[in-house]
């Protein structure tokens, strides 16, 4: 499908030769994609996820990846933690070419520099929210921080829910058990699908204030697809996508100002999340 939009280039700005953010004041990248592209299936069932995108998440920082669906969020943030493999381009973890790990290499970075927190949530079944929350670090033979294990199931208010298995939990504590795993190892890059889409408002309002403090207080770099703009006021810059490209960054969000972006770009803003 050709497209007339009108493409945005934050790899530039982050980089050599363009007009830095403003919020970017340390220059550090923590995460970058150059020329990316992902085309699903083949010939007339081709579906262009990802067209051309560069862009540069600057470390430290909260980015909100908006868009309307299908606008390839999902697409980006796999290809972004080495889940998803791009037709064509790059992903830099850092000063690491994803593409040029191998396996093993990978595996390394998504342990211990990358946190996820995915729709599915992607939970042990056999686990109990417990074992699934110190997995990350089971695997990779290191212990907890117990205070900050028990700040975060408290935060999290799911405390009295840790010998439980997921089936045995709603969906939203579902999700905050994803999110304390993610959150627990302290990675550098957190990765987060529409973190509060299964939360109620007040739930949700305290994981965007637990990411929002991660970034501020702990210096961690935190990514987060949402549709919310209540929640992208949350952020420090949002990036805006559509039909495969990236093509609108707000700086300093607010509700109005991500809201009205969002009708700009055909999204239906707060159609989900805490705004409601
Ligand atoms: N595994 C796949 N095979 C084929 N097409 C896919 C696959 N994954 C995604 N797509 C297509 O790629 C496009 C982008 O999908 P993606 O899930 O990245 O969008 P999104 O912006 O995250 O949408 P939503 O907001 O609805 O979650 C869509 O047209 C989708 O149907």
């Amino acid at each position: 499908m050709s497209t007339t939009r009108t493409q945005v280039n934050t790899a530039d700005a982050a980089g050599a030769g363009g007009v830095r953010p403003s919020h970017a004041s340390s220059g550090t990248v923590a995460a970058r994609a150059i020329g990316l592209q992902k085309t699903y299936g083949e010939k007339d069932a081709e579906v262009h996820a990802l067209r051309d995108v560069s862009l540069a998440i600057p470390a430290g920082r909260f980015t909100a990846i908006m868009g309307p669906s299908g606008s390839g969020k999902s697409t980006l943030m796999h290809c972004l933690a080495g889940l998803d493999t791009p037709t064509a381009g790059t992903v830099m973890i850092g000063d690491t070419d994803l593409s040029r790990c191998d396996d093993t290499q990978r595996t390394r970075i998504r342990r211990r520099e990358l946190g996820f927190v995915f729709q599915s949530f992607n939970l042990l079944p056999v686990l109990s929210a417990r074992a699934n929350i110190l997995l990350p670090l089971t695997l990779d033979r290191r212990r907890p921080d117990r205070a900050w294990f028990d700040e975060l199931v408290h935060v999290l208010g799911i405390a009295d829910r840790l010998d439980h298995k997921p089936s045995e939990l709603s969906g939203g504590q579902q999700q905050r058990v994803a999110i304390a795993r993610a959150l627990l190892p302290r990675p550098r890059l957190i990765l987060a699908d529409e973190p509060t889409g299964n939360l109620d408002s007040h739930s949700g309002a305290q994981v965007l204030s637990l990411l929002q403090a991660s970034s501020r207080r702990a210096g961690q770099t935190i990514v987060m697809v949402t549709h919310d703009p209540v929640a992208a006021g949350y952020c420090d810059q949002v990036l805006v996508m559509a039909d495969g490209l990236l093509v609108d960054q707000i700086d300093t969000p607010t509700t109005d100002s991500v809201a009205a972006a969002m009708l700009r770009h055909g999204s239906v803003a707060g159609a989900a999340g805490v705004g409601r």
